[in-house]
């Protein structure tokens, strides 16, 4: 069983703070949604837990190992994967080079074919060719690629169509039903609360909800009022 535990962890930015005394966890096996309205710190935290920013403050473990002041190589290596917002790509290397590109061990890619058949037909295409869901597949079987304990995915669904959007939700229950902790940044909040576990809703940096997604998501009065505050 991994699991990403958060105690306390606080990030600035700007020397503003933007995440405070934020806990949460993820288990192995289990999807954690992580919701809040525009501002409310989502790619923040994604982003000090990975080491893309420095945290102020507080503790990240990965089974009990503290990653939160390693660099973002190591925290890697420890087992966490983060799928940054914006899908980015090598856009004039093939699907198939781009993969290539984060194989550690040599092996994986049949695995990445076999969750994503869409990018196996699409092997010798250009990257920058492909659909924006053909990109979301690439960017996220490519983090797969690393073996991570820990995936964690930022606004998946950006811009994408409806049956693209439900296409990727159920790879990523897939994706957690063979064991892996998946950390979920969505603005879809209906559609991440039906396939999620766990559910933290933020705002101005702070959890302000931390319960079940079952529960919130037949709560949708209790939604918009955490979003907007009062
Ligand atoms: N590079 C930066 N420098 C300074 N402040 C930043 C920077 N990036 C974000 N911020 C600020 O940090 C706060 C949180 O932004 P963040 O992008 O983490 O929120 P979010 O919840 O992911 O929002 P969204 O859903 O719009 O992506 C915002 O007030 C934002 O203006």
């Amino acid at each position: 069983m991994s699991e990403l535990v958060i105690s306390s962890l606080s990030i600035s930015r700007a020397e503003l703070p933007v995440v405070t005394g934020l806990d949460a966890r993820v288990e192995s096996g289990s999807i954690s949604v992580v919701l809040g309205a525009n501002g409310a710190g989502k790619t923040t935290l994604l982003e000090g837990l990975s080491g893309v920013i420095p945290v102020s403050g507080g503790v990240v473990s990965i089974d009990g190992r503290e990653i939160q002041k390693a660099r973002p190589g190591q925290r890697s290596r420890e087992g966490l994967a983060h799928v940054e917002q914006g899908r980015t790509i090598f856009s004039q290397l093939t699907t198939e080079e781009n993969l290539r590109v984060a194989l550690r061990d040599g092996s994986g890619l049949s695995e990445a074919y076999a969750l994503f058949p869409e990018l196996l037909q699409r092997r010798s295409v250009r990257a920058g060719l492909l659909s924006g869901g053909e990109q979301q597949m690439l960017v996220i079987a490519r983090a797969l690629l690393t073996r991570p304990k820990v995936l964690m995915i930022d606004e998946m669904s950006a811009g994408l169509a409806p049956v693209i959007v439900s296409r990727l939700m159920a790879a990523v229950r897939r994706l957690a039903d063979t064991g892996l902790a998946v950390l979920l940044v969505e603005q879809f909040a209906a559609l991440a609360l039906s396939i999620g576990d766990r559910a933290y809703v933020m705002r101005r940096g702070r959890v302000v909800y931390d319960g079940d997604c079952p529960s919130l998501l037949r709560a949708p009065d209790e939604l918009h009022r955490l979003y907007l505050g009062g």
